[in-house]
């Protein structure tokens, strides 16, 4: 596995730090509020909220979707597919949904706009990683741990063709691997 990265982006020590910090933020920015729910983006997300949450000093319900339009390729479809739905009933909750990247923001624009007809009090959004170069619609993100280049990466739940998910840091991918 490891014979295919390129570049190490952020080593397991950055992410750790850079979760306490957002979660800190977090955990501030929910001072009085009741009825969080963290809304986790199956797969990619699952091992950054599984950290963050840690770090969020508040009462909160944990929640999952999955969506996918990446399947096994380095772009996106374009077309968003509910394949998990929500168990909890968010009507008037506080939502903070959890990413792992945004890339193109297809994905993250097509969940908002779900919840939002579901009658949410609010909606944040927190990505581990967003790569803005690739912005294909405007979208609002509260919570950003990094920036990162327009280059395909994987680790710390983020694959390429469901590989790579269990790497403990964030990589870039040689080209030669995906092309
Ligand atoms: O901003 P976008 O261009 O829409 O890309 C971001 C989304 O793509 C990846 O998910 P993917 O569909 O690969 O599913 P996975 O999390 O199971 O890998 C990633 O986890 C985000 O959810
Ligand atoms: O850079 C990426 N890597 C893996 N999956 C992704 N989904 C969107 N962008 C990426
Ligand atoms: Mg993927």
């Amino acid at each position: 596995m490891v014979n295919d990265i390129k570049e190490t982006l952020f080593s397991q020590e950055e992410i750790a730090q850079r979760v306490e910090e957002l979660g800190k933020q977090i955990t501030a920015d929910y001072n009085h509020e009741e009825g969080l729910v963290v809304i986790g983006v199956l797969k990619g997300a699952s091992i950054f909220l599984g950290d963050l949450v840690r770090k969020i000093d508040r009462p909160l319900s944990i929640d999952f979707m999955a969506v996918s339009s990446y399947g096994l390729s380095t772009e996106s479809s374009g077309v968003v597919r509910i394949l998990k739905d929500l168990d909890l009933e968010i009507e008037d909750k506080h939502i903070l949904i959890v990413e792992d990247i945004v890339d193109t923001g297809l994905t993250l624009k097509y969940l908002t706009e779900n919840l939002k007809s579901r009658n949410t009090k609010s909606i944040k959004v927190c990505t581990l990683l967003d790569k803005p170069a690739r912005r294909k619609c405007d979208l609002p993100i509260d919570y950003i741990g990094f920036d990162i280049p327009d280059e395909f990466i994987v680790g710390y739940g983020i694959d390429y063709a469901e590989k790579y998910r269990n790497l403990p840091y964030i990589a870039t991918l040689k080209s030669e691997v995906y092309r």
